[in-house]
C-alpha cells in the first residue's frame, strides 16, 4: 500500500460536529476550512462501550473509509480521500457535539479533545444549553464581535442571544424546517414529504397539497423570524445577526426576497455563514492551544 501525502500545516486540526441529522466536519488550516459532511455512524457499534471493544486507530481509519461521504458544494477539491490521511498523520480531532450516542467512537482516537460548555466564554449559560448553540453564536462574536444573535436552521431551529458582555440572554427552539415537512407526511395520510425549494413571492394561499404546506411552513416561519429578530434588534439595535445550519442558504433566500422592500434595514443586519459553528471551534481551539503554548514556554 502506498503511503498518503501528509496534508496540512503544522497547526491543522479536525473539526467534528456531532448534529442530530448528520457529522459535520472541518480540516481547518489557519483561515482555511475544507468542510464536508458525512452520515452518522450505524447505532448498534457505537453503543458499545469503547473501553469493552478497544478499537485501534486503524479499526477507526477502516470505518471512516467505508462511510459514504457527501460533498458540500463549496467543498474544493479535497477531501474525501484525504480524511483518513489526515488522520493517520494524527492531526488533533476536536470534537462538538449534541448526539451523547455518537459522540464515543471518536474519542476512541487519541488525539480527540472533546469541547463542552466549560470551553466557551459566555457568561450565565444554563447548564443544557446545546454546545452547537454555544459554538455559533461565539462564531459570531469572534467574527463581528457582541452582540450577537446566531440562528441555526438545522433539525431542530434554534436562536441563541448573546448581549455586548458575553451573557447568554437566552433563545428559542422549534422544529427545523425538515422537520416539520416530514413531521407533516408522517403523521397524515395525505400529506406528501415535499422537497422544499425556494419560490419567488410564494403566494399565501395555496392551491395545491405542495404549495400549500410550503406556504404554511414557509411564511410561519418567515414571520416568525421577523418576529424575533425585530424584538431582539429592539433591545440590542447593533447587533450581527447570522444564519447557518443546512436551511440557512434557502431560508436566507426568502428572507431577502421578502424582505428587500419591505424591510431593507431588518435585512441589512442579518447575514448568512454556513461554518458559524466552526468559527467558533477555530476561535476556542486557537486560544486553547495558544494558552498551552504559553504554559510550555
Ligand atoms: N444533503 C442534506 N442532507 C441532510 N439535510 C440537508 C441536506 N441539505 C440540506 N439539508 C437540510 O439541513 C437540515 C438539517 O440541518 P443540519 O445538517 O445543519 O442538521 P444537524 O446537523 O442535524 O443540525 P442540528 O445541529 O440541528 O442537530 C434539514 O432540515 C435539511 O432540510
Ligand atoms: C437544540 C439542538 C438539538 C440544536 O441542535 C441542540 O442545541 C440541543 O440539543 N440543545 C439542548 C437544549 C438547549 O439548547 O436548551
Ligand atoms: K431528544
Amino acid at each position: 500500500m502506498t503511503e498518503r501525502v501528509k496534508i496540512g500545516p503544522p497547526h491543522s486540526w479536525l473539526a467534528l460536529v456531532i448534529g442530530n441529522s448528520r457529522l459535520h466536519w472541518a480540516l481547518v488550516e489557519a483561515d482555511r476550512l475544507h468542510t464536508w459532511n458525512t452520515p452518522h455512524l450505524p447505532s448498534d457499534p457505537v453503543s458499545l462501550d469503547p473501553l469493552q471493544i478497544h478499537l485501534t486507530l486503524n479499526d477507526l481509519l477502516n470505518r471512516i473509509e467505508e462511510l459514504p461521504i457527501e460533498r458540500q458544494s463549496d467543498a474544493g477539491p479535497f477531501p474525501h480521500p484525504d480524511l483518513p490521511s489526515a488522520l493517520r498523520s494524527q492531526l488533533p480531532l476536536w470534537i462538538a457535539s449534541v448526539v451523547p450516542s455518537q459522540t464515543a467512537f471518536w474519542q476512541a482516537y487519541p488525539q480527540t479533545r472533546l469541547l463542552t460548555l466549560r470551553d466557551i466564554p459566555l457568561r450565565e449559560m444554563y447548564p443544557t444549553l446545546g454546545i452547537d448553540r454555544a459554538l455559533a453564536v461565539w462564531g459570531i462574536a469572534d467574527r463581528f464581535g457582541l452582540p450577537a444573535l446566531a440562528i441555526d436552521a438545522g433539525t431542530a431551529l434554534t436562536l441563541t442571544g448573546v448581549d455586548p458582555l458575553g451573557n447568554l440572554v437566552g433563545g428559542a427552539i422549534l422544529p427545523g424546517l425538515g422537520l416539520q415537512i416530514r413531521s407533516l407526511a408522517h403523521h397524515t395520510a395525505a400529506l406528501p414529504a415535499i422537497q422544499p425549494q425556494f419560490i419567488p413571492d410564494l403566494p399565501y394561499w395555496g392551491r395545491t397539497t405542495p404549495d400549500s404546506i410550503t406556504s404554511g411552513i414557509l411564511h410561519t416561519l418567515i414571520a416568525g423570524l421577523q418576529t424575533f429578530i425585530t424584538d431582539w434588534l429592539q433591545t440590542y439595535p447593533n447587533s450581527t445577526v447570522v444564519l447557518t445550519g443546512g436551511d440557512a442558504t434557502l431560508l436566507f433566500q426568502y428572507l431577502q426576497h421578502h424582505w428587500q422592500h419591505r424591510f431593507p434595514e431588518l435585512l441589512s443586519q442579518v447575514h448568512a455563514d454556513e461554518n458559524l459553528v466552526f468559527w467558533g471551534m477555530r476561535a476556542i481551539v486557537q486560544q486553547a492551544n495558544s494558552s498551552s503554548a504559553e504554559v510550555k514556554a
